[in-house]
């Protein structure tokens, strides 16, 4: 079996907000097209940990590459043109523009011709009818689940290399929630992309991950296989 790449590598990273450390010493390696599901209870610093990968929140200490890239001070949308997509918590939809001007937004910070622009939305919105029904009206007509599917398919626009999910779930029955992540790991298998995911929905996030990482206030209490916290005592035990 060939050795996979390495997407992300951090080593001893800490950060936080004013005097406030909310990140302690985190140090991890997934490798390239792999899923890593990130938990934790409220607070644990699973969103922080993502917005430093996003580079909205710089490192007190410690280096963060990704592809071999060292990212200190590399702002966001020099990431996203770098393959790094992120989808934060809460759907980040333009409810007054149109289906199609917000996949257009999505792509803005990328030097695209027209054809090309065309053919990321076409490809995109291609497994999702309910964005093709309603591509030329206005976003905020779309349900709560309707839109964080437009909220995916933007991030997915991207073409991304490093997907970072906040908290994908929120706001969509299961039934919903689980046709958004048989859509996210179909464009994987496409894409090769690799996973970062935030979810409350912790066994749903571990069956789909490779790598499990379970933060307690801030510090690492458990990385590696997810098949070993799946058992539910296990998994109440670390927490
Ligand atoms: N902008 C901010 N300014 C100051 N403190 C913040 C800010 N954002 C988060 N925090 C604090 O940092 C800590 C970690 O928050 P974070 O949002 O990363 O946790 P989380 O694990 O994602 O929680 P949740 O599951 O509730 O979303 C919390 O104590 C929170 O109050």
């Amino acid at each position: 079996m060939s050795a996979v790449a390495t997407e992300w590598q951090l080593s001893g990273v800490s950060a936080g907000y004013a005097d406030r450390i909310v990140l302690n010493d985190i140090s991890f390696t997934l490798g390239q097209g792999q899923t890593m599901a990130l938990i934790g209870h409220n607070g644990a610093g699973k969103s922080t940990l993502l917005k430093l990968l996003y580079g909205m929140l710089p490192p007190r200490e410690g280096t963060i590459t990704c592809r071999s890239r060292d990212l200190q001070g590399v702002p966001p949308v020099e990431r996203m043109r770098y393959g790094i997509s992120y989808m934060p918590e809460g759907r980040g939809v333009f409810p007054n523009i149109t289906v199609e001007d917000n996949l257009k937004l999505g792509l803005a910070a990328f030097k695209l011709s027209q054809v090309e622009r065309n053919a990321r939305i076409e490809r995109v919105v291609e497994p999702l009818p309910i964005l093709r029904e309603f591509f030329y009206r206005r976003a905020g007509l779309l349900s709560g689940g309707q839109q964080q599917m437009l909220s995916l398919a933007r991030t997915l626009a991207a073409n991304p290399k490093s997907l970072l999910l906040d908290e994908p779930s929120i706001g969509l029955a299961p039934k919903l929630f689980q046709d958004l992540l048989i859509t996210i790991k179909d464009a994987q298998k496409i894409l090769q992309f690799s996973i970062i995911l935030v979810e409350q929905n912790v066994q749903t996030a571990l069956r789909v991950a490779d790598l499990a990482l379970v933060l307690k206030a801030g510090r690492i209490l458990y990385l590696g296989k997810p098949a070993s916290i799946m058992d539910r005592t296990k998994l109440m035990e670390l927490y």
